[in-house]
């Protein structure tokens, strides 16, 4: 069997026994932040830092093709997706994604989400409890499904909401949790598929340049559509992560409620300060763990070496919490973006090097507006933090505040 077919469990228990902590913690004793260990039954290489970075997303260094685990395609990413592909196959897919870096549309995508923010808000000052992470992604639901072009009749929100956050929270982990998330896929794949198909043959349309537009046209080969299913794995690689700013806002909001100093910059409407506070979100707060590829060739990194066809893994969290890079990684400080800007190469939490070229995530800037814009409109509206478990499990992958961050009292401005 192939190793990455191979089921997740194999190998992997240090890494779903210790979560965030894995490569952080075995990487301690290095001073040149690499570490040799075993992933998946094959020889990896872990490595950090900006220098790092560049050696990791070098296409002659690292394919992807072949190097995620099938549980986390048949529940994250989906079967063929831009993800998984390599040199001039990964160029031509990526073009359907290079027009999400557009100001324009980051601009035109948080009006949509922020407009469908202020309708819930009202319904949510007439509840007793309202738990921010799971309203947050139904409201991100709406915004991104109106903006991408999907008929109003095809979205039903608050199912859909689930779903998306299911494939998210269950893609690295054995159990329950990780069969929602292959029901969820294999349910919103389907429709999506059925929805592509129904605008191809014209029974339903699709808003000129939408992101459903997009997707129905796209060609990895000249004159071949793709088909349907990779279509809608790729629909599906734009509403999903979107939708994954929830967990980035739950963040935002424990982060209002612990250190409440930053409330009032952002009530302000200091947008220098938002972004900072956005930023400052993405780095501290964990999500992506870690990222990995299959080694093309033998590759030494600080005297350390990984044979062909084995695994190289940029530690991501570990480098957001890098001691040398951010000197006092453990505070909570969105000042340090506003006294030095973000070096893409340094903050990672969404990748390295260029998205326009590499696999960097072409959803960056969508999250960082999306965030920030969000982030002030939390500031704005009044509650109250009841009695509940605010802790962040660093063994749970993705983790987020245990509550989902339950309010009451909401008072909309
Ligand atoms: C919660 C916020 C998000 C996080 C934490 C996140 C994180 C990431 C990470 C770690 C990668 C992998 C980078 C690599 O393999 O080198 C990635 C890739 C990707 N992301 Fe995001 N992302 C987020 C939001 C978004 C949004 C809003 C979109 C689209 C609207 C998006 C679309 C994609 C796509 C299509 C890829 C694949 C890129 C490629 O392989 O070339 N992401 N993201």
């Amino acid at each position: 069997m192939d190793a990455h077919r191979r089921p997740l469990m194999d190998r992997t228990l240090p890494l779903l026994t210790e979560g965030y902590a894995w490569l952080p913690n075995r990487m301690r004793d290095s001073a040149d932040a690499v570490l040799r260990t075993r992933l998946l039954g094959r020889p990896a290489l872990a490595v950090r830092g900006p220098e790092a970075v560049r050696f990791f997303y070098d296409e002659g260094h690292v394919h992807r093709h072949g190097a995620t685990p099938a549980p986390v395609l048949d529940t994250l990413f989906g079967q063929g997706a831009v993800h998984t592909l390599d040199g001039d196959a990964h160029r031509v897919r990526k073009e359907l994604f290079l027009p999400l870096l557009d100001p324009d549309r980051v601009t035109g995508l948080t009006e949509h989400v922020t407009a469908a923010w202020d309708e819930a808000v009202r319904s949510w000052s007439e509840l007793s409890r309202v738990v921010l992470f799971d309203a947050v992604g139904v409201v991100l639901t709406r915004g991104v499904c109106r903006w991408a072009g999907l008929p109003r009749q095809a979205v039903d929100a608050e199912p859909l909401a689930r779903d998306l956050i299911a494939m998210v929270d269950g893609f690295a982990t054995p159990g329950p949790r990780h069969l929602r998330a292959r029901r969820a896929r294999a349910r919103q794949q389907a429709r999506m598929a059925r929805l592509i198909e129904d605008v191809r043959r014209g029974k339903v349309s699709a808003p000129a340049d939408s992101v459903l537009d997009r997707v129905c046209r796209h060609h990895d080969d000249p004159g071949e559509p793709l088909d349907a299913g990779t279509a809608a794995v790729e629909l599906l690689n734009v509403l999903r992560p979107t939708v994954a700013v929830s967990w980035f806002v739950a963040f935002a909001a424990h982060a209002l409620h612990r250190w409440p100093a930053h409330r009032e910059r952002l009530r302000a409407g200091d947008g220098a300060f938002a972004t900072a506070f956005a930023h400052e979100v993405r780095r501290f707060y964990p999500f992506a763990p870690f990222l990995g590829g299959r080694t093309v060739t033998e590759l030494t990194w600080h005297g350390e070496s990984v044979p062909a066809g084995g695994i190289l893994l940029l530690d991501v969290y570990g480098q957001n919490h890098d001691e040398k890079l951010w000197g006092d990684p453990y505070a909570f400080r969105p000042q340090r973006f506003l006294e030095r800007p973000a070096d893409p190469d340094e903050l990672i939490p969404q990748g390295g090097g260029d998205p326009a070229t590499g696999h960097r995530c072409p959803g960056e800037r969508i999250t960082v507006g999306l965030l920030d814009s969000l982030a002030v409109r939390l500031a704005r509206l009044e509650y109250t933090v009841p009695e509940q478990d605010l802790r962040i499990p660093l063994r749970r992958i993705p983790t987020r505040p245990r509550s989902g961050f339950a309010v009451t009292g909401v008072r909309a401005p």
